[in-house]
């Protein structure tokens, strides 16, 4: 191979100690009682080594680099111990990076920010140390040429380097990555693999799966684990691995690759397969013989549990997601186009209703469209950018980057920003086109409750992206906030609502988001409305708008903040002082002529 592999500068953190035996012990996985995907399946890795995990597909690999990094599945069994001790999931964190298939970086950021933000997530040094372990690294993996380039841009080869560099920065003891070579072209698996062995001369233990390599790239190994139905089947250097067999009657025949060697014995047609399996079972009973390392690591783990601050991790992941959102240019200018081209269809179609006594329903239809609809876009918008980054958030809680409480105020508060713009766009636009009363504390405390109902969207997006799959949340989260709108009181009435329903009104956003509003608009003493054809205007005053609702009397500052009083929960047994006796009338409407006054 021409590829030469580049020093190691010293500028990338060190392990300060020496040796490091990672070891697993009667790991057992079975997800049903028929299905057996780990079975008792003990062994160690060693510092200073690169070490491949083999086998033939199926056989149980990823789901042991998935045990080993700490996070496996909770069904799983046994123990895994760093020179021989049993340290918790928090200490774990500390010592190990896990590399998946998928190289999880965020799109738009560029190779340098991305090492940046790597860096103040993972590291206390000075500034200028920083910027040295950020060349370091580019220098180290060959980045240097798309330094400027954003992540997406990147190669296959190019995306799983920089991955890899992010995981070298918070000084890993144990290094895993799932098949780090798949989909690479043979010389960019070289480079790769190469990196990695360069690695274990730093002292770190580094064990990669690997799908079918070939001799080139088997020969960088040091070790081979072979796994076959959830056992291993060969533990040992890869140069007694011929010998082994060879030992047992079994020859591997000359100029064979050693992997295709050994996989090939998996095979039910084989002619040695009763001996295969003794010698499976033979290994298996060693392992858990295996003697404990007498190296220690408690004393390197003393300390606090994340790199950083607290603040320091919620300002630097809130930078982070500003720049991301503001790159993704699909996202941001699709959004506030849409929200302008939304708010000036809703302008157009309810113009100059906002102070028609004749049009008070329509208005507030169109009210209750525009805060639902603020609502919908924030939480969609959360939905469809949140699974790429769940893979990076995933991936930095697991390497102990930060924690869950600083990723998600970051991400609610980043997302303020960009969201209260689209918002007040759409809110304005719809406001002011729609005749709505100017006048400052009516307009401040309308764009406080949009506001809100767009955090409340962002907030219902990102737990649905949380907690489902892109297809599930995208079902889901609509589906719940249409529940939510259907019981916010407004189609239809506390008063008319089953009464084993009227709690939900009680739990919809919806009901107070509405109350709010219709209530910043038309409460306090609002001024008659303009009346163009007497017979037309049923609803004057905005008291009288408010009683048509059932929401007189609500407070403004006890819907915004307490919740206190669900949409239309009284109701109305007397009417409103400015609706006399006279509204038994089938024509009273006409009569509401003055507030206050019949
Ligand atoms: N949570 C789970 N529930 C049920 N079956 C599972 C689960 N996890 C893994 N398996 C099954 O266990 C087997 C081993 O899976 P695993 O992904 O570890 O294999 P692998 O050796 O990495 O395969 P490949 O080389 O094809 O990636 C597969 O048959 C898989 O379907």
């Amino acid at each position: 191979m021409p590829f030469k592999i580049s020093p190691i500068s010293t500028n990338i953190p060190m392990i300060s100690t020496t040796g490091t035996q990672l070891s697993f012990r009667g790991l057992t996985f079975a997800p049903t009682p028929k299905k057996t995907v780990l079975d008792n399946i003990s062994g160690s890795f060693h510092s200073g080594r690169l070490t491949a995990i083999i086998g033939p597909s199926g056989s149980g690999k990823s789901s042991l680099l998935n045990a080993l990094s700490g996070f496996g599945p909770k069904s799983l069994q046994g123990s895994i111990l760093v020179n021989n001790e049993e340290l918790g999931q928090q200490n774990y964190r500390k010592l190990v990076a896990y590399n998946t298939q998928e190289a999880t970086l965020l799109p738009n950021l560029t190779v340098e920010e991305t090492l940046e933000y790597a860096v103040e997530l993972r590291t206390r040094s000075t500034a200028a140390e920083k910027r040295k372990i950020v060349d370091e690294i580019i220098s180290v993996l060959a980045l240097q040429k798309s330094a400027h380039s954003q992540a997406r841009v990147l190669s296959g080869g190019g995306q799983k380097r920089l991955s890899i560099g992010q995981d070298l920065i918070s000084n890993p003891k144990i290094l895993l990555f799932d098949e780090p070579t798949s989909g690479l072209d043979s010389e960019s698996s070289y480079q790769i693999m190469s990196h990695l062995k360069e690695l274990t001369k730093q002292d770190r233990c580094v064990i990669s799966v690997i799908h079918q390599p070939s001799s080139d790239l088997l020969e960088l190994y040091d070790d081979l684990y072979v796994v076959y139905d959830g056992r291993c089947m060969y533990r040992g250097s890869l140069q007694d691995l011929i010998p082994w067999y060879e030992s047992a009657g079994i020859v591997c025949p000359q100029y064979y690759n050693r992997a295709d060697f050994v996989i090939k014995l998996t095979s039910e047609n084989n002619p040695h397969r009763s001996k295969v399996l003794e010698l499976i079972n033979q290994m298996q009973s060693e392992n858990l013989q295996e003697q404990p390392s007498a190296l220690s690591t408690k004393a390197n783990l003393s300390g606090r549990q994340y790199p950083t601050s607290w603040l320091h991790q919620f300002v630097t992941l809130t930078r982070r997601t500003v720049l991301g959102t503001v790159r993704n240019n699909a996202l941001f200018v699709l959004r506030f186009a849409g929200l302008i081209a939304f708010g000036l269809t809703l302008g157009f179609i309810f113009h100059d209703i906002g102070d028609d006594a004749a049009k008070t329903i329509s208005n507030t239809s169109n009210l209750a469209l525009t805060l639902s609809s603020l609502t919908f876009v924030n939480a969609a918008a959360q939905i469809i950018s949140f699974p790429t980054e769940a893979a990076v958030f995933i991936r930095e809680y697991r390497a102990n980057c930060y924690s869950v409480a600083a990723y998600f105020f970051s991400k609610l508060s980043a997302d303020f920003f960009p969201m209260m713009i689209g918002n007040s766009a759409l809110f304005g636009i719809t406001y002011f086109l729609t005749g709505q009363p100017i006048e400052t504390e009516r307009i401040l405390k309308s764009a406080l409750i949009q506001l809100l109902s767009g955090w409340f969207g962002q907030l219902l997006g990102i737990i649905g992206g949380c907690l489902f799959s892109l297809q599930v949340a995208t079902f889901f989260v609509p589906s719940a906030l249409l529940a939510m709108l259907l019981f916010s009181g407004f189609f239809i009435h506390f008063s008319e609502l089953n009464v084993v329903l009227r709690p939900l009104i009680y739990v919809s956003p919806f009901s107070y988001g509405f109350k709010g509003i219709l209530d910043a608009v038309y409460g306090f003493n609002r001024t008659e409305l303009t009346c163009h054809v007497e017979s037309d205007c049923v609803y004057r005053t905005g008291e009288q708008v408010l009683h048509m609702l059932d929401m007189q009397g609500i407070e403004y500052w006890t819907e915004l903040c307490k919740g206190e009083k669900p949409f239309s929960r009284q109701v109305m047994t007397e009417p409103p002082s400015s609706i006399n006796d006279d509204d038994d009338d089938p024509n009273s409407g006409a009569k509401f002529t003055r507030s206050g006054t019949s």
